[in-house]
């Protein structure tokens, strides 16, 4: 059984679709092609699109439930994450769940194309095979696009409902600001010049808003791979410093994050195309498990984060109703 993948870039108007296998990157090598990594980089897949056709595909579904936690235990979850803060160093830290909604896994191709249609400036997906399952996703964050020596980045942090217009707190301010800095950090670190800074404005991501600041500089060496493993995950998906609110989350999250907050997309040398595996779901063959988190500074409530997610929860589990 041949593993499946199925992908759209923004603004592109057809989806790519190939049968392949997906294979584990080996440490130290440089991929060529699709890639998708977890969280921490502790498995990165690579795939290899097979010249013939199968005609009897099904879905890889994994066999392991991640824990589901409720609003309550969210809360109490939440504020020990927090609490967490002061004695490990963390300014920033992003605390994640899963939610789950009933959905059945052999409509996932239907989804996948009502995902493309609702959100032409994401990049959508859904990949298949026994090494992670089935996962589909609608992300709205570029990790890193590439074309020659000019490489483009963004900060996207600040969340708001669609409908909210109050304005952007300092708070707000503050979290997008930590990614902001740690991408110009990683940026000159990796000897990038002429690094430019856009922002933030408002942007919409389907049942949300966010703060976005884009980036561009130029590299001086061929180092894209290096840049990209050196930029994931920022602080919109992991927090600051990076390595003390990776701590805070390994303690005090309830699962494991598999492939959500990792990156996907395409890399090549000079022609990169990567994304933050973000609004996203690892589907069962009658269940669908959405992955989502939010951004904590110490003056965070967890009952309103908990709203937050909610609503990012919305940018898949709308469209899945109409199926
Ligand atoms: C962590 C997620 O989103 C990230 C966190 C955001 C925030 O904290 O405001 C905003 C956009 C994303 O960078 C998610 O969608 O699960």
């Amino acid at each position: 059984m041949k593993d499946l993948l199925i992908y759209r870039l923004p603004t592109e108007k057809a989806p790519h679709i190939q049968r392949g296998t997906f294979s584990i990157l080996k440490e130290g090598d440089k991929p060529l092609g699709f890639v998708i990594s977890d969280f921490l980089h502790e498995q990165i897949f690579k795939f290899e699109e097979s010249p013939e056709s199968e005609s009897n595909f099904s879905f890889h579904y994994s066999s392991e439930i991640p824990t589901i936690i409720s609003r309550r235990d969210y809360q109490i979850e939440a504020q020990a994450f927090l609490n967490s803060f002061p004695l490990l160093g963390v300014e920033k830290g992003v605390y994640s769940r899963i939610k789950q909604v009933p959905f059945k896994g052999e409509k996932a191709v239907e989804l996948f194309h009502l995902l493309e249609k609702t959100y032409p400036n994401a990049f959508c997906y859904l990949i298949s095979s026994a090494h992670f399952g089935t996962w589909i996703g609608a992300t709205p964050e570029l990790l890193m696009n590439q074309e020659g020596m000019l490489c483009k980045t963004v900060a996207l942090a600040g969340t708001h409902g669609e409908n909210e217009e109050h304005e952007w707190t300092p708070k707000e301010m503050k979290e997008h600001q930590f990614v902001v800095s740690a991408i110009r950090e990683a940026l000159e670190r990796n000897e990038c010049v002429e690094i430019e800074a856009d922002g933030p404005y408002v942007v919409q991501a389907g049942p949300v808003q966010h703060l976005k600041t884009d980036f561009k500089a130029l590299l001086t060496k061929p180092n894209a791979w290096s840049i990209a493993l050196d930029l994931h995950p920022t602080p919109a998906v992991c927090g600051t410093p990076r390595l003390n609110a990776m701590e805070a989350i390994l303690t005090r999250e309830m699962h494991n994050r598999e492939l959500y907050t990792g990156f996907i997309g395409l890399f090549e040398e000079g022609n990169t195309n990567l994304f933050v595996n973000l609004r996203c779901a690892q589907l069962l063959s009658d269940k669908a498990f959405l992955y989502v988190g939010g951004g904590f500074t110490i003056d965070s409530i967890p009952d309103l984060e908990w709203d937050e997610t909610e609503k990012k929860a919305e940018t898949l589990s709308r469209v899945m109703k109409q199926i």
